[in-house]
């Protein structure tokens, strides 16, 4: 299955939010929705729900208008939406019916995906009674209750200690090797890393940079070293750099311990050495930068003015 946006434009009053967003899910490739607070994130995927209208533009599944009453879709909002007081698994089993399962169906499901979530001990206790990380379980037991083809994930991590990390991240892989369409929209990138064949990063309404991610990073990364040196601090071969070689080499960032340097004039990697030997430096890393998706997404959507302020 494939999940079209194509140049999807919104507007709230006057102010228009969404600019003409376009990317596609496949099946078994999870994508990650990206961008800072407010960048139209949310608003997307009420699209996709049919929550919100769109002013113009269009969703397609396999190429047809998506009928979103015609599929089993689990969200998980971002807002949460169970009731505090009801019983775990009432309202699970009448989440199920409403989305159209039957009711032993429904009770069945609850209970696997409670168990599965190891959360089954709650069933019949109120969602109130049950501490953060678990009423999140809930919620994502209550998603997948009707086992849904398109999942829609807005940050499901949040809440939850590292081992119920862990146990969720299994479930979302799981979710990706059945062949779902899975959307996971989150600011936390390692998750995002792990999960997503494809990113799209939206910035105040308009998409900065869609497409497969290990091509993203390889692109990113293209002519790029990550140096150090054992006898200078970062600042003084910086300044080297700067002064002896930016004929080839161009800074383009630092890590903790390392400048990124960009080679400019396509000269090879031993001219690049011999030039810092001939400057009498002592090399300790020399090797091919490789941004990690937090690294492409603030130099994609991070304001110049707050990345230094950063620094
Ligand atoms: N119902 C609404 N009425 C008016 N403006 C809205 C409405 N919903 C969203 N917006 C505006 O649309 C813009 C995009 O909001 P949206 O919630 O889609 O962002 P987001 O990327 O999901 O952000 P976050 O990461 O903070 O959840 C924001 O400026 C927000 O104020």
């Amino acid at each position: 299955m494939k999940l079209e946006v194509k140049d999807i434009t919104k507007s709230f009053g006057d102010k228009q939010v969404l600019h003409g967003i376009s990317f596609e899910v496949q099946s078994g490739r999870a994508l990650g929705l990206l961008g800072r607070n407010g960048a139209g994130k949310t608003t997307t995927i009420r699209i996709l729900m049919d929550v919100f209208r769109a002013n113009s533009g269009e969703v397609l599944l396999d190429g047809e208008k998506f009928n979103q009453r015609k599929h089993l879709i689990g969200y998980l909002p971002e807002e949460r939406g169970l009731y505090p007081k009801k019983k775990v698994i009432e309202q699970m089993v009448y989440l199920g019916r409403i989305r159209g399962i039957s009711k032993s169906e429904a009770v069945a499901n609850s209970k696997k995906w409670l168990k599965r979530l190891g959360v089954l001990e709650y069933e019949n206790a109120k969602l109130e009674t049950l501490s953060k990380g678990n009423q999140q379980k809930v919620q994502l037991a209550s998603t997948l209750v009707c086992d849904p083809d398109i999942v829609i994930l807005d940050e499901p991590f949040s809440g939850l200690d590292p081992v119920n990390s862990r146990i969720l991240q299994d479930v979302v892989m799981e979710l990706i090797g059945q062949n779902k369409i899975v959307i996971f929209s989150s600011h936390q990138m390692s998750y995002v890393e792990e999960f997503c064949k494809d990113i799209v990063i939206i910035n105040k309404g308009d998409v900065v940079l869609s497409g497969d991610l290990d091509n993203i990073k390889r692109e990113f990364g293209k002519n790029q070293l990550v140096v150090s040196a054992v006898d200078k601090t970062l600042d003084d071969l910086e300044n080297i750099i700067n002064e002896h070689m930016s004929d080839i080499l161009e800074i383009t960032g630092r890590t903790k311990e390392e400048l990124i340097i960009k080679n400019v004039a396509d000269v090879s990697r031993k001219q690049i050495l011999s030039k810092f030997i001939s400057e009498n430096i002592e090399i300790e890393r020399f090797e091919t930068y490789k941004p990690s998706l937090n690294d492409i997404f603030v130099s994609k959507v991070g304001d110049a003015d707050e990345k230094e302020a950063a620094e």
